[in-house]
């Protein structure tokens, strides 16, 4: 008999616990996987893939508000949040059972329970079932942060966000990062007011000062209202349904929702990790090595649980390694340089290496090459935002350091051009590569 139910139980199926336990059983591993809400995790269910197809509805808002000079007469037109909203979790129910069929086919079983961690080698599952493995693999991702004031309870997280019965006329956002910028952004293009509440006046810590600040003057161009250095004291809900948010003014604000970005924390409450002496670090998160292995010799985690850096592609590169390095026998980490990143604001923005302050502070001496122009597509809208690319490089080597950008498909552009900074080419090899013309890629290969 064996000593063990499996050779790996991961709990939580998203995109890191997904790949590990579909690797692992590839190499010939008996593998369970536990999901207590839906397979897929949080980019499939309630994260990238509803939010970028929202994102790509809101857009359309814009093409058709322009319809005359495209040469078309539409009347009529009447938005209907319900039908985007349906639409897009359609999708979602599409992808769940993919997923679920992929793990199948791998023949990975599917526990469909909370479970927790009872030891080193053992976990209890939601219905009081024990089952015992050889290793464990923790993918619990992360969980919305939430500050705390009264009246926190009325306000709703990302989670929520994807299945509001209706649209909010006034919504108001608070925080600064990735999930603030998407959102107001697709509600803003929805035609909802949005008001973002930032508590210091620095949006997106992480990316290039530069293309911040032309984000977020279009942002405001677009209507999109920017309270900086403001925090809610207060929110109330009024009789007629609404919310009153006190955010120290002399009246409070009324809208109709609140959405929290404020970050996300490492969802390891409840899990049980004390009973097999795995250690947290900073806020909660898993401590592990450059193998992902906890402190504990049987027990690994991977993904946004361990906040190393919270993307998808980075949770499920985490997760292929470690099956490769247990059950594979090929021992592998990550290079966590120049990983290329988006936020899909409107327009939306993307940055690879070394923001300028970063380069300037690391090398002292480097060159900045911009391009700041008017992508060919804004002509139809008439409106009059200008795209900025920005390349940082090595003074002497000319040794391309970063790659930042801000314009129309630009997380599309920027996937490439991460390519050429990972491979540490020059800025001289943009040079000798001829344009594709038109296309508002071909800035990057004229820059000056
Ligand atoms: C709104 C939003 C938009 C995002 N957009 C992007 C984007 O555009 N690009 C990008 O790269 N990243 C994006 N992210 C981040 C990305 O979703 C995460 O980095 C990624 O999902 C992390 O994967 P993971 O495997 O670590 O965890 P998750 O995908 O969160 O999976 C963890 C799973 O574990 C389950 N679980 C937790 N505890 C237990 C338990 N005790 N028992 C059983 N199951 C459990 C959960 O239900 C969940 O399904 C976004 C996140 C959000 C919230
Ligand atoms: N396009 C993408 O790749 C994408 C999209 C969404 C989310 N994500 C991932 O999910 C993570 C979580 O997203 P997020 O937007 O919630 O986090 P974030 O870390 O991007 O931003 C959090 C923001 O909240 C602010 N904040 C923190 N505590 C606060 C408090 N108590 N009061 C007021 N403001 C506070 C911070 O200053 C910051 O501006 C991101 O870090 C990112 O890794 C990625």
């Amino acid at each position: 008999m064996a000593e063990y139910d499996y050779d790996l139980f991961t709990i939580g199926a998203g995109s890191g616990g997904v790949r590990a336990s579909r690797v692992a059983a590839a190499h010939g591993a008996k593998v369970a996987v536990a999901e207590e809400y839906r397979v897929g995790g949080t980019c499939v269910i309630r994260g990238c893939v509803p939010k970028k197809m929202l994102v790509y509805g809101s857009m359309f808002a814009e093409e058709l508000a322009h319809a005359g000079n495209f040469g078309w007469t539409i009347e009529g037109t009447s938005f209907d949040w319900a039908s985007l909203r349906d639409f897009v979790n359609r999708d979602v129910d599409r992808l769940e059972g993919l997923y679920g069929q992929t793990l199948s086919n791998h023949h990975v079983e599917i526990v469909a329970e909370r479970a927790t961690i009872t030891g080193p080698h053992s976990v209890r599952l939601a219905s009081g079932r024990e089952v015992t493995a050889k290793h464990i693999l923790i993918a619990t991702g992360a969980w919305p942060a939430t500050p705390e004031f009264p009246g926190v309870e009325h306000c709703i997280s990302s989670n929520e966000i994807f299945h509001l019965e209706e649209q909010p006329h006034c919504l108001m956002v608070v925080g600064g990062g990735y999930i603030a910028m998407e959102f107001a952004g697709i509600f803003n293009a929805l035609g909802s007011e949005v008001t973002v509440v930032n508590r210091t006046d620095r949006i997106l810590r992480s990316y290039d000062e530069q293309i911040v600040d032309r984000m977020l003057h279009i942002a405001m161009g677009r209507g999109i209202d920017f309270r900086m250095h403001s925090q809610i004291k207060r929110v109330d809900k009024a009789d007629d349904g609404c919310l009153q948010v006190d955010l120290g003014g002399t009246y409070p604000v009324k809208v109709d929702q609140v959405l929290i970005a404020t970050g996300r924390s490492p969802n390891t409450e409840g899990l049980g990790l004390e009973a097999a002496g795995v250690e947290l670090g900073e806020g909660g998160a898993i401590k592990v090595d450059e193998y992902n292995r906890t402190s504990c010799d049987s027990i690994y985690a991977v993904g946004d649980v361990t906040d190393r850096v919270q993307l998808t592609p980075v949770a499920i590169r985490e997760g292929h390694a470690f099956a490769d390095t247990v059950f594979g026998g090929k021992p592998r980490t990550i290079d966590y340089s120049s990983i290329p990143s988006a936020v899909f604001s409107q327009p939306p923005l993307a940055g690879v290496g070394l923001t300028e302050r970063e380069a300037r502070k690391t090398y002292g001496d480097v060159k900045v090459y911009t391009s700041d122009f008017r992508p060919m597509k804004n002509i139809f809208s008439s409106h009059p935002e200008r795209g900025l690319y920005k390349m940082i490089v090595e003074a002497t080597s000319e040794k391309i350091l970063g790659i930042h950008m801000i314009g129309p498909e630009a997380p599309e552009i920027l996937q490439m051009a991460a390519v050429a900074v990972k491979a540490g080419l020059t800025k001289q090899a943009f040079d000798d590569t001829v344009a594709l013309h038109p296309s508002m890629a071909e800035e990057l290969v004229l820059l000056k």
